[in-house]
């Protein structure tokens, strides 16, 4: 038996409230060592203090996270002192810890004068300074995570640790009624049979990297609908008409109707077709989404764009059809090769560039971290990218206006795929399109934030430049970008952080500025 977590912190961290919300979510217990000790003294812990004294309640402390360790299965919250014993940081590697941070002021501002804790009895603030900075660092040496306080409600910290914990996190697209949620955990794929009322047939797409999780997943539905497995070509090469007519006929062989569902297994290029199919067959039948790549997850699978390339270009042929749900489980990320994760990388830097900063002080924080798909922070990236898709997409289904600006990057970057037959990630694609975009914004009068995006971008491996002597093909591809309306040129550009502006005077000769600037 061991507790599901274990909160760690100084006075006015929280873990009390914290620990007690984290307590009713999960419907498990909530412990404090300091009660326990109180309760088990008879005395408050100022009475002990004050009667037999620091060493005598320390050692009392020692046994109390000990007792507690062993037979607690809930939450557990330990006082602000009990990590100076090293017997109990040593117990402590062996547990799920969370460390609950605090600066000076407001932990000063929480506990007050120091009112019934005997250690801030004198001169409460230079004794909070003092405890801060001795106990911070021991705090994170047995911290599996941690988390700042300062300037959150305890809900808001019991969130980020129940998503760090495992605990899906459920994002909602659209409206009760005509909305759809983005399930995103280590096995989200669970959720798979809440999705399923109504359907005899399900259409399993996936392509070849796919096959034992897509295998997995028609066993798991196998009870609730009979499942039609359909292997298409995998990446790119599967986004073609013909391929999808191809999906249409096993539709047709297996009367697939309308009640029917099909499900998308695998990356973007696979839940693009999954959706393009599902919503031309019979005009339009559910699909549900189960994104593998990290692209896939926050951005392809999520907010109804679905379509198909043709010669003339990228997308060019698709429609919106919102999907029924879209199961992002991170456990499938462990396989996904690298490169493709840091493609991914490139959509969720886009997000945090138009909209969430924290995107970026995360990926600037651990750039490692933010590849490594079992790391907190690709959980936390991925949900926040989801987000910011969500409530973009929630506004503008059908990109009638702000919609555009989750297209930042991608005038470029589409026209970069183009020019290169869609033979290069389309991550990377995003990547060198954001450069651009951060060049035409500072030749603009926008802010510079040239040097910030190349460096995020460089930090996890994405490029950042373009060769030369391509201009001609790469400004023919661009006027077909669908963002454009009559002879105008719309770009999205960031007048700062978070800032995007959709706009259509950029002149020619700025955009062969921007070329050379970018070009290597
Ligand atoms: N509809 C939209 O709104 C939208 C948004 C962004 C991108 N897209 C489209 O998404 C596509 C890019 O998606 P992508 O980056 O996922 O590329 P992708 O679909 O080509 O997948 C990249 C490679 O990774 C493999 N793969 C995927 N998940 C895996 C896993 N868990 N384990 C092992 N291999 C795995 C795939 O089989 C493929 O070989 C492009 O076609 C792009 O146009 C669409
Ligand atoms: O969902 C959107 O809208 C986006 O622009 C998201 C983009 O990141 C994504 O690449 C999308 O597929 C591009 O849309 P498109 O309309 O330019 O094909």
């Amino acid at each position: 038996m061991s507790p599901r977590v274990v909160l760690v912190g100084p006075p006015g961290s929280g873990k009390s409230t914290v620990g007690a919300l984290l307590a009713r979510r999960w419907d498990v217990g909530f412990r404090d060592t300091d009660a326990d000790i109180a309760a088990a003294a008879g005395m408050t812990i100022p009475d002990i203090f004050l009667t037999h004294g620091e060493d005598h309640f320390r050692a009392l402390e020692r046994d109390a996270v000990a007792t507690a360790l062993a037979t607690h299965d809930g939450v557990l919250a330990l006082g602000g002192g009990a990590v100076m014993a090293d017997a109990t940081r040593a117990l402590l590697a062996d547990h799920t810890v969370v460390f609950l941070s605090v600066e000076l002021t407001a932990a000063v501002g929480r506990v007050g004068l120091g009112a019934g804790r005997p250690l801030l009895a004198v001169n409460p603030r230079a004794t909070m300074k003092a405890l801060l900075e001795q106990r911070r660092p021991l705090y994170r040496e047995i911290a599996d995570f941690e988390i700042a306080t300062d300037g959150t409600t305890p809900e808001q910290v019991a969130d980020e640790i129940a998503r760090w914990t495992g605990e899906p996190a459920v994002i909602r697209v659209g409206g009760e009624s005509d909305g759809y949620d983005v399930v995103i955990g280590p096995d989200a794929t669970i959720a798979l049979t809440d999705h399923l009322a109504g359907a005899t047939r399900a259409a399993v797409l996936y392509s070849a990297p796919l096959e034992a999780h897509a295998a997995r997943v028609a066993a798991y539905i196998g009870e609730h609908v009979t499942v039609l497995p359909v292997e298409v070509p995998d990446a790119e090469s599967g986004k073609t008409v013909d391929v999808a007519a191809r999906c249409w006929d096993r539709l047709a062989e297996a009367g697939f109707t309308r009640s029917d569902v099909v499900i998308g297994v695998g990356g973007g290029a696979v839940t693009d077709l999954a959706g393009f199919v599902a919503a031309c067959w019979l005009r339009g039948v559910p699909v549900i989404q189960l994104p593998t790549s990290t692209l896939a997850m926050v951005d392809a699978a999520v907010g109804g764009k679905t379509g198909v390339n043709v010669s003339a270009g990228k997308n060019l042929v698709g429609a919106f059809h919102p999907p029924r749900a879209v199961l992002c489980d991170l456990g499938t990320l462990a396989t996904l090769p690298e490169p493709d994760r840091v493609a991914g990388l490139a959509e969720i830097v886009k997000c945090g560039l138009i909209a969430d900063p924290v995107i970026l002080d995360i990926v600037e924080a651990d750039p490692k971290a933010a590849i490594d798909p079992t790391s907190p922070q690709t959980a936390e990236l991925v949900r926040r990218a989801v987000a910011v898709k969500a409530e973009v997409v929630t506004g503008d289904l059908r990109e009638t206006g702000r919609r555009a600006i989750l297209n930042y990057g991608h005038t470029f970057g589409h026209a970069v795929e183009k020019v290169e037959h869609f033979g290069r990630r389309h991550g990377e694609a995003v990547a060198i399109g954001m450069v651009y975009a951060a060049v035409l914004g500072r030749l603009t009068g926008r802010a510079d934030l040239v040097d910030r995006t190349r460096a995020i971008l460089t930090a996890v491996g994405l490029p950042t430049g373009y060769p030369g002597g391509r201009w001609e093909e790469l400004d023919a591809a661009m006027r077909l970008d669908k963002k454009n309306v009559g002879d105008t040129r719309r770009f999205v550009l960031l007048d700062d952080v978070a800032a995007p502006v959709v706009v259509d005077d950029v002149t020619p000769d700025l955009m062969l500025a921007a070329y050379r600037e970018v070009s290597t």
